[in-house]
């Protein structure tokens, strides 16, 4: 079927990710690398997961996939893709899934990339691993799909080997290859760090119209706050493991309620606003994984005693959900810097 054919609900569900809890055994015991994880995607949709190196993004993609090895396990929590239970799917069904329902862009393009194989050769090879069509069928969908991401010259570009094109022109074979498929759900692991600032902006356009013409749900995950606000209708915002604020971009953006996240908004250089009220954070994540109560408080300037027992996860505004007991002293905060 043509892209531009599927049928798009955007009120279904796709994926439903409910209290996910992945560990790692390490040197000195283990670590809770995501811990209670909820979050879900609707068909067309763009969910963007954000927060600094080490806060279990990838964790989250990789447990969502099955795709944690030892010395990791996917210890508690569920997945749901539609009606299908990935936890408890064998790994058939979970093989046609990969790639077929939910694909995934890695961070490194060319780790996905066979260096010995044309493009066309990986791209073909890829579509008849889920369809029984022709090789020529085949060849033609692959090379529409790189017209699709932006590729100029799509059936030389076919002939090429990974190392003949530029790092921009990989990634974006990278997510043709992710698209191929038409997958229901497509979750990109920071899939344009380190491309020049425009091939970013072009590639994110890019995408944007793939998922308004295909209905295929995103999940982008990112460090940077600026790329989802451009891209995503939600945002998830995750430190140590853990979501700490979660709600539609806009909403997050205007009223961050999570101090970590107005600190995240506070290192985005933007010249509409003025960001100098926002709490600037310095420190890193470091032991924060230990700690029970708010993982955040060793870095937070409101932080009291109230933050030694882990905050509940509550919604503050219809689909705005925070965890900190002590969001009012952000709020007041922005009030009084309103007033100046
Ligand atoms: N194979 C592993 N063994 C032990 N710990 C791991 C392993 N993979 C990830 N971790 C730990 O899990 C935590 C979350 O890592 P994750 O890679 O998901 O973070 P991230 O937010 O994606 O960061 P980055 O942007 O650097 O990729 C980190 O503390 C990391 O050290």
């Amino acid at each position: 079927m043509p892209h531009s054919q599927k049928n798009i609900h955007p009120s279904e569900t796709v994926l439903s990710v409910q209290n996910l809890v992945t560990e790692f055994g390490i040197e000195d015991g283990v670590l809770r690398a995501i811990d209670d994880v909820s979050l879900e995607v609707k068909q067309g949709e763009v969910l963007g997961i954000v927060g600094e190196s080490g806060s279990g993004k990838s964790v989250t993609g990789y447990s969502i996939l099955g795709l944690i090895d030892a010395p990791g396990d996917v210890v508690d929590g569920k997945v749901m893709f539609h009606d299908t239970d990935l936890r408890k799917a064998d790994e058939e069904t979970l093989r046609q899934i990969r790639g077929d329902g939910i694909a995934m862009v890695f961070q490194d393009p060319t780790a996905s990339l066979h260096p010995m194989l044309t493009i066309g050769v990986q791209m073909v090879d890829a579509v008849l691993a889920h369809r029984s069509i022709s090789r020529r069928d085949a060849w033609v969908q692959s090379r529409d799909t790189l017209a699709r991401v932006g590729i100029p010259s799509p059936g030389e570009r076919m002939r090429a080997y990974p190392h003949e094109l530029s790092g921009g022109m990989r990634q974006r074979v990278a997510i043709a290859i992710a698209l191929l498929n038409q997958p229901d759900v497509m979750i990109a692991d920071e899939p344009t760090t380190g491309l020049d600032v425009t091939i970013q902006a072009q590639i994110l356009y890019e995408v944007q119209k793939l998922v308004e013409d295909t209905g295929t749900a995103v999940i982008w995950i990112t460090h940077d706050l600026s790329i989802v606000a451009g891209l995503a209708d939600r945002v998830a915002v995750m430190y140590a493991g853990r979501i700490v604020e979660e709600g539609r971009i806009a909403d997050v953006i205007d009223r961050p309620a999570h101090p970590y996240t107005a600190g995240l908004l506070a290192s985005v250089p933007d010249s509409n606003r003025d960001r100098r009220r926002l709490p600037q954070i310095t420190g890193s994540i470091g032991e924060a994984h230990k700690l029970p109560g708010c993982r955040f408080a060793p870095r937070c300037k409101f932080a009291s005693e109230a933050c030694e027992v882990r905050p509940v996860f509550e919604e503050i505004a219809p689909g705005h959900k925070v965890a900190c007991v002590e969001t009012h002293r952000l709020a007041s905060e922005f009030a009084e810097g309103a007033n100046v």
